[in-house]
């Protein structure tokens, strides 16, 4: 038996990834304040040079699998299993991500608003957007210029992605100068976090500067079971070794897949699911790991006529699959070099950025050590797929018209003898893989709502002093690439906790 710690921390937070990260780091700032920040993962200190090469370098993909938690899920509509990546280190998913910054359209963030998420409007969180980044290119008022991520669209394109954006505009499509200006759709350059080659993260941007703080202490390779409760009161947490840290509040920032986890062993979810593997109930919330989320994701493929220069994504097109709906639907990037890859490949990636499919998580054990049953629910609503089969002609109407047909020779995923829609349909359900946006398994609403988790301030319905930070509270995707609207749901919240 582990006696408990008494962190002397006003404020545990669990979980040091995207959200974790820019929490810390802001509540800090407030020196009457301590903090604890825990997370599972290493911590390779502040500085880039201190990171493994695959973490620092904002090219190298291989850091999921290395920094990762190697999830796995079931995608039953796909009827084949998917991997499900998440970050396992101090900056989390930041850590290993793939540096797109996108904030996603205004009408996501109204749409939480009116569902009765108050607060929630897009002109009320523009602040917090406004408050992360360090934009390098517009200096206006919808950007900021003094936050600690920079972000920046490359100014020379390669060849082939100049053309991708000249094809888009032949086409039809709206050139957009910047794709984070408030209800941008479009096609233009791709906003970044990296600079000089970094993969900018929470650890290398809202961290590194706050470590000398004496109200900061960080520590890795600390992962949490459960919380501590008393009541519905939460006072600390129990290491999955056992030990238990005290705190006056609990704040989880464990990602929209180790949120959930940790309040279903803790008792907090569906009571009759905690019941049937023996977990006393704490409070019965419906919603814990109900409405998992993420952006389907697929791979149209061409034969180049030479290798894509780097860096491998430089332009964006978002776009409707049906005239006049808000926010976009689609987003469709050209992406090259592929590594590994001895011919010349340009692949056009195409995501469905508002998929009406839910899946869930649940546990298989009421112990850490114990599997997560992870249903992601790619293609489980009739919506998506004829969807995605209209981003796969898309990617065919741009990649023959010029000029980007002059820079490819072929197209060889699916092939361009697969045309009706049946044929495109079971292409689209084979090839479909996981874009790692994963959200909603905790969702904010207010308290009459039988599936909400927690209320518009992130307190978790029927608790006190326990909170939730991150990825997991967003009611619906946004049309974009979850890294910024986490950040966001960081800074917005670091305002009330
Ligand atoms: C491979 C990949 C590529 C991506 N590419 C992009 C991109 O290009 N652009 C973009 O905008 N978004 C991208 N994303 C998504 C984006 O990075 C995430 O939406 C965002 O980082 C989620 O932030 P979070 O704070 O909710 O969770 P995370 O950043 O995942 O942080 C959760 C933290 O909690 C820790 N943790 C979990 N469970 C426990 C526990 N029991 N005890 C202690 N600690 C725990 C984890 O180790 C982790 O550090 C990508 C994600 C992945 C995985």
């Amino acid at each position: 038996m582990h006696r408990a710690e008494t962190s002397g921390a006003d404020v545990v937070i669990v979980g040091a990834g995207s959200a974790g990260g820019a929490l810390a780091a802001r509540l800090s700032q407030d020196p009457s304040r301590s903090v604890l920040l825990l997370d599972a993962g290493v911590d390779f200190g502040p500085i880039g040079e201190s990171q493994p090469r695959a973490v620092a370098d904002a090219f190298d993909s291989s850091a999921r699998a290395t920094y990762g938690w190697e999830y796995a899920g079931t995608a039953t509509a796909l009827g084949r299993s998917v991997p499900v990546h998440a970050g396992r280190i101090v900056g989390g998913s930041s850590a290993i991500n793939s540096v797109m910054a996108l904030r996603g359209h205004r009408a996501v963030y109204d749409g939480w608003a009116a569902a009765g998420c108050s607060g929630w409007s897009f002109d009320d969180v523009l602040p917090a957007f406004r408050r992360i980044e360090h934009d390098q290119d517009f200096h206006d008022n919808s950007h900021g210029t003094r936050g600690p991520v920079p972000i920046r669209r490359y100014p020379e394109l390669s060849r082939s992605q100049q053309a991708f954006l000249e094809a888009c505009e032949a086409t039809g499509h709206a050139p957009v100068p910047d794709h984070n200006a408030p209800g941008a759709v479009g096609a233009g350059r791709l906003p970044v976090n990296e600079l000089d080659g970094l993969r900018k993260s929470t650890a290398l941007t809202y961290l590194a500067p706050a470590r000398d703080r004496s109200n900061l202490t960080i520590r890795g390779e600390s992962a949490v079971d459960r919380i501590l409760l008393n009541g519905g009161d939460a006072t600390g947490v129990i290491l999955a070794d056992g030990r238990q840290i005290t705190a006056d509040t609990v704040v989880l920032a464990a990602g929209a897949v180790g949120t959930p986890a940790i309040l279903l062993r803790s008792g907090i979810g569906p009571a009759d699911d905690l019941s049937a593997l023996s977990i006393p109930v704490e409070a019965h919330l419906p919603g814990v790991g109900a409405n998992l989320h993420d952006h389907p994701l697929l791979r149209v493929g061409f034969v180049a006529r030479a290798q894509p220069q780097f860096p491998p994504r430089q332009t964006l097109l978002t776009t409707h699959t049906l005239p006049g709906l808000t926010p976009p639907d689609l987003q469709v990037f050209p992406s090259g070099p592929v590594a590994g890859n001895g011919a010349p490949t340009l692949a056009l990636l195409i995501a469905l950025l508002t998929p009406a499919s839910r899946g869930a998580l649940r546990l298989s054990g009421p112990t850490p050590d114990m599997p997560l049953r992870i249903e992601p629910g790619y293609l489980a609503h009739p919506d998506d797929l004829p969807r995605l089969v209209a981003g796969v002609r898309l990617a065919r109407t741009l990649a023959t018209s010029a000029p980007l047909a002059e820079h490819l020779v072929a197209e060889d995923w699916p092939g361009a003898g697969v045309t009706d829609d049946n044929g495109l349909g079971g292409a689209v359900r084979a090839n479909l893989v996981p874009y790692h946006h994963y959200v909603g398994t905790c969702r904010m609403g207010p308290a009459h709502d039988p599936d909400a988790v927690v209320d518009a301030t992130g307190r978790v319905h029927s608790t006190s002093s326990l909170w939730i930070v991150d990825a997991s509270i967003m009611p619906t995707i946004p049309a974009a690439n979850t890294n910024l609207a986490t950040l966001m749901i960081a800074e917005h919240l670091a305002r009330t906790l």
